[in-house]
């Protein structure tokens, strides 16, 4: 449905989580490398991920890699920052838009959001002093929002109006 992208995620828990939830929202994951971990790391292991659930997991040697191999379109890519200009829920997301995710304790490289235009830097609200989400929390929240808007495709028939 969606791409996710995590950029040079560093947390093996967090990374687990992301791949339960593309397996569970039909998504697509992009890791970007380097990774801060190994995918056989015992945290990995321990989320316990079934063999379908890593069929979607693509890995990239780089950013420009990715860009290089999936071409993306620019304006169907979002970068999910705490430094973005535009409410997450602002946004009107498409089936196949590119979700991007910064690192755990760096966030996005600079030059990597600053190559999005300002209405693709999106921020998930927080109250006045709170400095970020969980990164996985980001995308579950994120997903599901872009999903929600897309009628929750490939769901099957939810009960309930
Ligand atoms: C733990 S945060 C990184 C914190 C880093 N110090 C920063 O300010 O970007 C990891 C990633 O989660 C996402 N994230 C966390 N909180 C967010 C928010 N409120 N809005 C948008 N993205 C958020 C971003 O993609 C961020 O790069």
């Amino acid at each position: 449905m969606f791409n996710i992208v995590l950029v040079e995620p560093e947390i093996p828990p967090n990374t687990g989580n992301v791949i339960r939830l593309a397996a569970n929202t039909g998504c697509r994951l992009h890791l970007v490398e380097p990774l801060g971990f190994s995918m056989d790391d015992k945290h990995m292991r321990r989320a316990g991920l079934d063999y379908h659930e890593y069929a979607q997991v693509l890995r990239h040697a780089s950013w420009q890699a990715l860009l290089d191999s999936e071409q993306p379109p620019p304006g169907r890519r979002f970068a999910m920052t705490t430094q973005g200009s535009r409410n997450l829920y602002n946004a009107v997301f498409l089936p196949g838009d590119w979700l991007v995710f910064g690192a755990e304790t760096r966030g996005l490289a600079p030059e990597v959001r600053e190559s999005f235009a300002a209405a693709q830097r999106l921020k998930a609200p927080m109250q006045p002093g709170q400095r970020s989400l969980n990164l996985s929390n980001t995308v579950a929240v994120t997903v599901f929002e872009a999903w929600r808007q897309n009628g929750f495709g490939g769901a099957g028939n939810l009960s309930g109006s």
